[in-house]
């Protein structure tokens, strides 16, 4: 089933000479529980198109189709309150409140939304990231992969549908990375979620179910030809 499609999606910055065509006319079709990783050399658009996926931006032209909903169509305060309830973001910056604990920053974003906190969840979330004995620790006190995987976490907490990361193992040295990785693949499975991952590192697409690629702006889904 169809989760995410772009129709004749661009994105243009600046104007006359220092115009960039960031994001040149991308179709794409994203099944829901699938890893895509974009990948793509540094300048290609990777952030440009995530930014747009995930309603962080507005395109130049062309639309975003979450679940049949047009983000376009969603006025700035809905697109926020979307965002907030059918995403989960995560970053290379781990982006932790320092002085609340790991299950506190968790916690969070449910707070936030003033929603009730679904305690069996988060448990069974913080017991399958490992974070049991560290739930009560400060973000100083962690490691990176531990701070990351609080990062997780509360990007999980409110039972997004998709995930968008952005070089989510950048900061993290490269076996702690394909752990991280790999808690992410068997999250998303658990949790019957949709994963969207920037990266540039080979080792780290091989994760993923679907690979886009972009050159230059051109998004291409891997196996498949854009009309
Ligand atoms: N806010 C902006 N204003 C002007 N140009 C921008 C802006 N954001 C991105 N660009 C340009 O758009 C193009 C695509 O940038 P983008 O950040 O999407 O690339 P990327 O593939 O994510 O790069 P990297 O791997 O280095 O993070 C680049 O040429 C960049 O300079």
């Amino acid at each position: 089933m169809e989760i995410l499609r772009t129709v004749n999606l661009t994105k243009t910055y600046g104007k006359g000479i220092t115009e960039v065509e960031a994001l040149k006319e991308t179709n794409i079709s994203i099944q829901k529980g699938m890893f895509v990783a974009i990948v793509g050399a540094s300048g290609s658009g990777k952030s440009t198109l995530l930014h747009l996926l995930g309603g962080l931006e507005n395109p130049s032209s062309g639309e975003v189709i979450i679940e049949g909903q047009s983000l376009s169509q969603l006025s700035e305060h809905h697109l926020s309150i979307y965002r907030r309830r059918k995403f989960g973001f995560i970053f290379q910056q781990f982006n932790l409140i320092p002085v609340l604990t790991a299950e506190e920053n968790i916690v969070l974003p449910i707070l936030l939304d003033n929603k009730v906190v679904d305690k069996e969840y988060i448990n069974e979330l913080i017991q399958f990231l490992g974070l049991s004995d560290r739930r009560h620790h400060l973000p100083n006190a962690l490691s990176g992969g531990q701070q990351q995987r609080v990062a997780i976490a509360r990007a999980l907490a409110n039972k997004p549908s998709i995930i968008f990361a952005d070089e989510p193992t950048g900061n993290l040295d490269s076996k702690v990375s394909l752990e991280v990785l790999d808690l992410l693949r068997q999250s998303i499975k658990k949790f019957n979620q949709t994963l969207i991952m920037i990266t540039h590192d080979v080792e780290v697409s091989k994760f993923a179910d679907r690979i886009i690629t972009i050159q230059d702006g051109l998004a291409l889904q891997v196996g498949e030809v854009q009309q």
